[in-house]
């Protein structure tokens, strides 16, 4: 395991509010992301993903919202890392967040009103207009490596970071 932190020491007690999922399919050199409609991180370049319903496990909350987002039904979905966001302001709640990959799946990515799909380039993938953390820990997903995290925010701004990922 590698450790990496802007010094910044994991809550020994911390627990989310809100249960979510992110989904990243990677095809022949290529990621398929959404430019998010509505939600929390509204405009920003993401996996599609979004909250569990009661009673759903972190899969079948993945496999539901790629369907709903994209219109796409994921075939060999594998759980990745698990990222943990602190929010400072109070305004957005506390989420914890399960990050799976994928490379295979039946139907056509479609735009809804949550997500219009694209395929990007995996050695292009935009950072500036995604989540400020993303670019710490997926390149190491992309590498193969599973990842757990921690982040605090400020509204948009990641303030600290602490990411353990496989060696
Ligand atoms: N890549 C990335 N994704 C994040 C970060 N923070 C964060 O909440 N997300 C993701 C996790 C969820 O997939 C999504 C938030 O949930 P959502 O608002 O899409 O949930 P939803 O689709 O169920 O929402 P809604 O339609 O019910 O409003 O954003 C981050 O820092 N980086």
């Amino acid at each position: 395991m590698q450790e990496k932190s802007s010094g910044f020491q994991w809550p020994a007690q911390w627990t989310p509010d809100i249960l979510a999922t992110l989904m990243f399919v990677v095809q022949k050199g290529r990621i398929l992301l959404i430019r998010k409609k509505r939600g929390i991180g509204a405009g920003k370049v993401n996996g599609p993903g979004g909250k569990f319903e009661p009673g759903e496990t972190a899969l079948q909350c993945v496999l539901r919202e790629v369907r709903e987002e994209l219109h796409i039904d994921i075939e060999d979905a594998r759980e990745m890392g698990v990222l943990n966001f602190s929010f400072a302001c109070g305004t957005i709640p506390e989420i914890r967040c399960h990050v799976f990959m994928a490379t295979s799946f039946t139907g056509t990515p479609t735009e809804t009103p949550e997500a219009e799909p694209f395929w990007c380039p995996v050695d292009g993938i935009p950072y500036d207009l995604m989540w400020q953390d993303d670019r710490f820990w997926l390149p190491a997903m992309l590498d193969g490596k599973r990842f757990e995290a921690f982040f605090t925010f400020e509204g948009d701004r990641m303030l600290e970071f602490s990411l353990k990922a496989e060696d």
